[in-house]
């Protein structure tokens, strides 16, 4: 869904905005009213807002709405439309485009500063035609992803994000210095932005009810909406913070986490800031098992785990093999760009924080901690738990990572219900990934955006380029449905998803119980994590069978 945004002072009557009595705007509103051309429909939403803080206000509430949402400004394209001499003197086109990539880095925005334009149809009629081809991209899994991925913000611009415009947005030359966080965005009453889309808040107990639920493994962050997964991190993190004495205001604190929710991709089905979540609690939990005291470490790895896979394409390692970009230098290509994303957003948010990260007794505790998480140094870990009988053998580096990993695979270690929804979605992702290597294995050059484009009507496998085509809310409304149902029963889910026990049973027996039987080994106290695999395998196994004597 796309929304154009009106900053000024301009008039309307119900919803329709007049365009004769808006002469700022009218060139452009003629262009997108006149149904003889393909811009009529362009956006399904069209605001008119005052000023910069009630454009913010408005982005950051829809992005908290229930999911699926359809305002997460990922699945369209919004253009905001302002007179920078008459509204907004403050922001230049480049200055509003730092703010939005800074503080709403996963969105699809653009601008139009209309003091800086000619007026005539024909330049506007440019900018919508770009919009288009960025909506087409967007609408497709296969070209999002390849665009997400691949795209160099130096060939040509586009309203799509894509990793390197994240990249440079924090590693420019100009841009080496901290920023302080722009007074626009710091004078965001944060918590009363949650309380007023929050509707079954209860203030008085509200840190009690969240911290009771992140203190069971029961915990099912696929539960939460977006506003109560914010809360989880702030309460855990404001807790752990306390007793670790490095002190961060609410405000600041609310911030930061919103920030995280914004370098996600809310549209993934498994690696968006629900898994953020569940890895955060999963993370404190183990901790709270191996090393109960080490304050300052718990908080540390609560927010590594926060930032674990932030910018996450949904995609894995090897499909970046094609690629020649800044990002693939590196041996673990998205781990290492999750870390420089998220000690970038620490440094400005939490200063203090990375500071302590960075300059501790052993390594980079953050740093060490996301880059464990690299399926890639599986064995590894494996190897390491295999030599080791008691704690007091590991050294700390060998420590953390060991817990950040087990965290980040643990949804195979929750209880069956919980678990079934996570190998659902992480199977649906999949899903997507072989559309995208099957595109790629036709050799279309990832690192060019119009080749890719032009192959959409002529390509081999065109027919799963159109079944992706149109990301459909429909499907997502149903899958999140299904998740929340109140009698949500596995068995009715593997009737409709009957390849989940395969991709399940190959995960535990190629990864996850080799792990989990070592880490129990060492940690005793850890055995119910095992002791889950095993009865979960059991069910996956005898479902196994189920369908295959049903086929016989
Ligand atoms: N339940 C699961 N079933 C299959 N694969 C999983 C499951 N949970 C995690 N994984 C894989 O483990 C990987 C851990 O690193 P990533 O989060 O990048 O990607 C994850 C998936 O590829």
């Amino acid at each position: 869904m796309s929304t154009l945004f009106l900053i000024g002072n301009v008039t309307s009557t119900g919803t329709t905005v007049e365009s004769n009595k808006n002469e700022d705007f009218s060139t452009l509103l003629s262009a997108l009213e006149d149904s003889t051309n393909k811009y009529c429909n362009l956006f399904q939403r069209k605001l008119i807002l005052p000023d910069l803080d009630s454009l913010l206000w408005k982005i950051y509430s829809d992005r908290l709405l229930p999911l699926p949402n359809n305002w997460n400004y990922e699945t369209g394209i919004a253009l905001v439309v302002y007179h920078s001499e008459k509204i907004l003197p403050q922001m230049n086109i480049r200055q509003m485009n730092h703010l939005f990539k800074q503080y709403f880095a996963t969105l699809n925005i653009c601008f139009i500063d209309i003091s800086i334009m000619e007026n005539s149809p024909n330049d506007y009629m440019n900018i919508l035609h770009d919009i288009q081809d960025d909506l087409a991209i967007t609408r497709n899994r296969v070209l999002k992803m390849n665009h997400w991925m691949n795209h160099s913000t130096t060939s040509c611009s586009s309203s799509v994000y894509s990793m390197m415009r994240q990249f440079n947005t924090y590693n420019d030359i100009s841009n080496k210095d901290r920023e302080p966080i722009p007074r626009v965005i710091r004078n965001i009453d944060f918590q009363r932005l949650l309380e007023e889309h929050n509707s079954l808040s209860n203030f008085e107990d509200e840190e009690k009810k969240y911290m009771e639920l992140l203190s069971s493994w029961k915990f099912s962050a696929l539960n939460l909406n977006t506003i109560e997964l914010i809360k989880c991190g702030f309460y855990l993190i404001k807790r752990l913070s306390n007793f670790a004495n490095v002190s961060i205001t609410d405000n600041k604190l609310y911030l930061l986490l919103i920030t995280i929710e914004l370098s996600y991709h809310q549209i993934n089905k498994f690696h968006n800031f629900r898994h953020c979540i569940d890895v955060m609690q999963a993370c404190w939990q183990i901790c709270e098992y191996i090393i109960p005291d080490a304050h300052m470490t718990k908080l540390l790895l609560a927010l590594a785990a926060t930032g674990h896979d932030i910018g996450h394409p949904g995609t894995n390692n090897s499909l970046f093999l094609n690629s020649n970009n800044e990002l693939t230098q590196n041996k673990s290509i998205l781990e290492s760009f999750h870390y420089n994303i998220f000690s970038h957003i620490l440094g400005n948010h939490w200063s203090k924080i990375n500071s302590i990260s960075t300059t501790g007794s052993i390594d980079n505790i953050i740093e060490k901690g996301i880059l464990a998480t690299d399926m890639s140094l599986h064995s590894t870990y494996v190897d390491i738990l295999t030599q080791k009988k008691d704690k007091s053998e590991f050294t700390m580096t060998e420590l953390i990572s060991i817990i950040v990993k087990a965290a980040d695979i643990s949804n195979v270690t929750r209880p069956l219900t919980i678990s079934a929804k996570w190998a659902l979605l992480i199977t649906l992702e999949f899903g997507d990934c072989a559309l995208l290597q099957n595109f790629y294995k036709n050799e279309n050059n990832p690192n060019d955006d119009i080749n890719c484009f032009e192959l959409l009507k002529t390509h081999p496998c065109k027919e799963h380029l159109t079944k992706a085509d149109n990301i459909d809310m429909d499907t997502e409304i149903e899958i999140y449905e299904l998740l929340n149902q109140v009698d949500f029963n596995v068995d009715n889910l593997l009737q409709k998803y009957p390849m989940i026990p395969n991709g399940q049973i190959f995960f535990i027996d190629t990864f996850a119980f080799e792990f989990f039987n070592k880490l129990s080994v060492v940690f005793p106290n850890l055995k119910f994590l095992v002791d889950a695999i095993v009865e979960n395998k059991a069910y996956w196994v005898q479902k196994k069978q189920e369908q295959e004597s049903s086929q016989n």
